[in-house]
């Protein structure tokens, strides 16, 4: 794991947006397609407001999300709306979406189709995530009903219930995180930097962002 400190979250996101844009856009020239998951919750939107004007050939990029909570779109708690409002927007609106949610009731009964079509894109060539103060990552929390599944299991997506969500979840795995080309965690504040360092000696059934923390680049700035 490799830590970057910035000034300021200002230019934090601005900078991890560029080198993103980078990424995709290196794997583009060696490769028809290229794919990037990306996390919901309170951070990553100012990330999502310049990536979105990347000069990119977005046509060839597929995006999604690297969880999401079982919730109609129409939710300020859901993670697609985020998506949908601040990164496919401007010239990333041209990417093609991969959907992490389905009108069913549970996500057991919308998931075989949803990682029908994620299987299409994998390797993922860039995973950006995000992380709890109780050191959940995407939506594999501590805790949770089928932990052990979305930590050694061989699938995509795993449905979720934890005492940390408030509602039910869907999550790519740890397996498919932890296999992207590039991986990335992006964390705000004292509190989950405090986090981290705590994670760092744990078991990913304590803290689960341990299960991708090796060779990822975690970008971190105080406020
Ligand atoms: O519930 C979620 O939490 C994590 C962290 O969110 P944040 O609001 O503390 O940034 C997020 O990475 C994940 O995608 C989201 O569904």
């Amino acid at each position: 794991m490799e830590l970057v400190t910035y000034p300021d979250s200002e230019m934090m996101m601005i900078e991890l947006a560029q080198r993103l844009a980078g990424e995709l856009r290196q794997a583009l020239q060696g490769s028809d397609t290229a794919s990037i998951a990306v996390p919901g919750g309170t951070t990553p939107g100012p990330i999502f407001d310049s990536l979105c004007a990347a000069d990119l050939d977005w046509e060839r990029v597929s995006v999604m999300l690297t969880d999401e909570r079982w919730v109609p779109e129409e939710s300020p708690r859901s993670n697609t709306r985020l998506l949908r409002q601040r990164l496919l927007v401007n010239n990333a609106a041209a990417a093609r979406y991969l959907p992490l949610h389905a009108p069913t009731e549970t996500p057991e009964d919308g998931i075989p189709q949803l990682a029908e079509t994620i299987a299409e894109v994998l390797p993922l060539t860039v995973c950006l995530l995000g992380m709890g103060t109780d050191m959940h990552t995407a939506s594999i929390f501590p805790g949770a009903d089928r932990l052990e599944e979305a930590l050694t299991g061989d699938v995509i997506l795993v449905p979720m219930r934890a005492p940390g969500a408030p509602e039910p979840r869907v999550t790519l795995s740890a397996s498919v995180l932890s296999g992207a080309i590039s991986r990335h965690i992006v964390i705000v504040g004292p509190e989950k930097r405090e986090a981290l360092d705590r994670a760092r000696s744990l078991t990913p059934e304590e803290a689960p962002v341990v299960a991708v923390l090796k060779g990822a680049t975690v970008h971190w700035a105080e406020s």
